[in-house]
């Protein structure tokens, strides 16, 4: 939804949802305490709009946290409507288990998401234990934007997880669209955040079914 008219967001959600998303991915970048410094060079939405969208849709609200203490926006989330919360790796090594539960215990779906510069193998710990995240979020752009160009290295990340995970959602995001969703969906990416080529095109469900239709063709191939 980076891509979409903040300005009537309400009605850009119900848009997508006809177009057949299946997901609305909302991007949050604010970072209130400014002490720790900002985690991208943007601000975008925080938890009182993702409340007043919810009274609009009763769509998956997967919601992406660029932040530095993703700790402090929990519950704020979770009683905003949130469906899914993911937040980043690079900014919850020390505390990320207590993260994991008190997401899940506000009713929504863990996530984890990694930086380019990041290794994959950070996230594995994540990955195991009694609460593990349920949601892996490759990013194949440097955070902050919508726009930016696919970076097909983060696909041997893809590859990595998949092979050791079958089953977990790896979603991708940044970058894709019908020139890079084959490269995508042939590592085994199965979530797809799509933006400006989404909002972009004169035609947003056919690039949707596009991108499913590839998903799905990969996942049968596999
Ligand atoms: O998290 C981010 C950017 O930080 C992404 O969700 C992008 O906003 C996706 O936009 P496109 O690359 O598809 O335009
Ligand atoms: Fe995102």
């Amino acid at each position: 939804m980076l891509s979409s008219d903040f300005a009537n967001l309400a009605s850009e959600a119900e848009r997508m949802v006809s177009f057949g998303a299946d997901w609305l991915h909302m991007d949050i970048m604010i970072d209130v305490n400014m002490q720790d410094g900002h985690f991208v060079p943007n601000l975008t939405i925080g938890a009182p709009v993702i409340e007043s969208l919810r009274k609009h849709t009763k769509a998956y609200l997967d919601c992406h946290l660029m932040v530095t203490n993703p700790l402090d926006y929990v519950d704020q989330f979770g009683k905003a409507g949130a469906s899914g919360f993911t937040f980043h790796v690079e900014v919850s090594k020390d505390n990320w288990q207590e993260l994991v539960k008190k997401i899940k215990s506000n009713g929504m779906r863990p996530g984890v998401a990694l930086k380019p510069g990041t290794p994959i193998e950070e996230v594995f710990p994540l990955l195991e234990g009694e609460n593990p995240v349920e949601m892996v979020l490759v990013m194949t752009v440097e955070p902050g934007f919508g726009g930016q160009k696919f970076m097909p290295d983060m696909m041997n990340k893809v590859r990595t997880l998949r092979e050791k995970y079958p089953t977990l959602d790896i979603e991708v995001d940044g970058g894709l669209g019908p020139s890079t969703i084959d490269t995508a969906a042939a590592a085994g990416a199965n979530c797809i955040v799509a933006g400006s080529s989404v909002f972009g095109a004169p035609e947003s469900a056919q690039v949707i079914s596009l991108l499913r239709t590839s998903v799905n063709k990969a996942q049968k191939t596999c």
